[in-house]
């Protein structure tokens, strides 16, 4: 693996007397795209929002880029280059997708830099648009947008932060199959230019098409780290999804 960007050590969460992750620790080196799978409810989006800053963990530790961001703001950690899409992105209402593209990119270089020209890229915002085929839309209030468009500008937002890693829950989640193919080439370029990319994502295909590696967790704790051709000869793994029918056909 090359140089860690992110290192998790026996992260713990619980809400109530429900315990959701328990000593999860992996490291995903840097220019890596790492799958996060796992059946429903068994942490995943948790422990996205842990990595990301929207909870603390009860223990454990996050390294980002050798720093430890454990507990920090969503926004701190999104500021040193960390960035978070969700599974049902929401939208505000009275901001159109333009106006909103423009102004996330003052969220890395700091929110004085919006009065500056050079945050005012109009060319880049362009093409991010027309990359993402939401040309059409840009002047429309970002929440009128379909669910799969907002996906889509939620990776628009997360690139206009500048990242270094980006998280994604779910990006294929209500996106037509068309879009979905559309993604991968997305998520590919996206890579390219050395953005690590940690993908929570139920779509075996869109799972090999694009990883190099798989962590599954089961119950709130890793079973598997290993490269999507090894899933379905490991065990355990196998065994995690088999209560799921639906899930188990997906990895076929
Ligand atoms: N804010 C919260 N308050 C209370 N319980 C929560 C909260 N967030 C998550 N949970 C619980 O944590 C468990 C894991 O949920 P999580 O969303 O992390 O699972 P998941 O693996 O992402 O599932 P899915 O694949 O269905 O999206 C669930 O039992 C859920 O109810």
């Amino acid at each position: 693996m090359s140089d860690p960007v992110l290192t998790l050590e026996g992260v713990a969460k619980s809400f109530g007397a429900n315990q959701v992750l328990a000593n999860v620790g992996f490291r995903i080196g840097q220019g890596e795209v790492v799958g996060l799978l796992g059946p429903n409810g068994c942490g995943k989006s948790t422990l996205l929002n842990l990595v990301s800053g929207i909870f603390a963990p009860d223990a454990g530790t996050v390294v980002f880029n050798g720093e430890d961001i454990t507990g920090r703001s969503m926004d701190r950690i999104a500021r040193k280059g960390l960035v978070r899409t969700f599974q049902l992105p929401s939208m505000p209402r009275r901001m159109t997708v333009a106006e909103l593209l423009y102004g996330a990119a003052a969220r890395r270089a700091g929110f004085r830099s919006l009065f500056r020209r050079e945050v005012d890229d109009r060319a880049e915002v362009d093409a991010l648009l027309d990359d993402l085929a939401l040309s059409h839309v840009r002047h429309l209030p970002a929440a009128s947008l379909s669910g799969g468009q907002k996906k889509l500008l939620s990776i628009a937002l997360a690139l206009r932060a500048s990242p270094e890693m980006i998280c994604l829950d779910e990006p294929t989640a209500g996106v037509h199959p068309n879009l979905r193919q559309h993604m991968i080439g997305l998520l590919r370029r996206i890579n390219a230019a050395r953005i690590t990319l940690l993908i929570v994502e139920h779509d075996m295909h869109f799972i090999r098409e694009l990883c190099s590696r798989c962590v599954v967790m089961d119950r709130g704790a890793v079973i598997a780290d290993c490269r999507p051709s090894e899933l379905t000869s490991n065990e355990q793994v196998v065994e995690a999804y088999l209560g799921n029918a639906r899930q188990k056909r997906a990895m076929a």
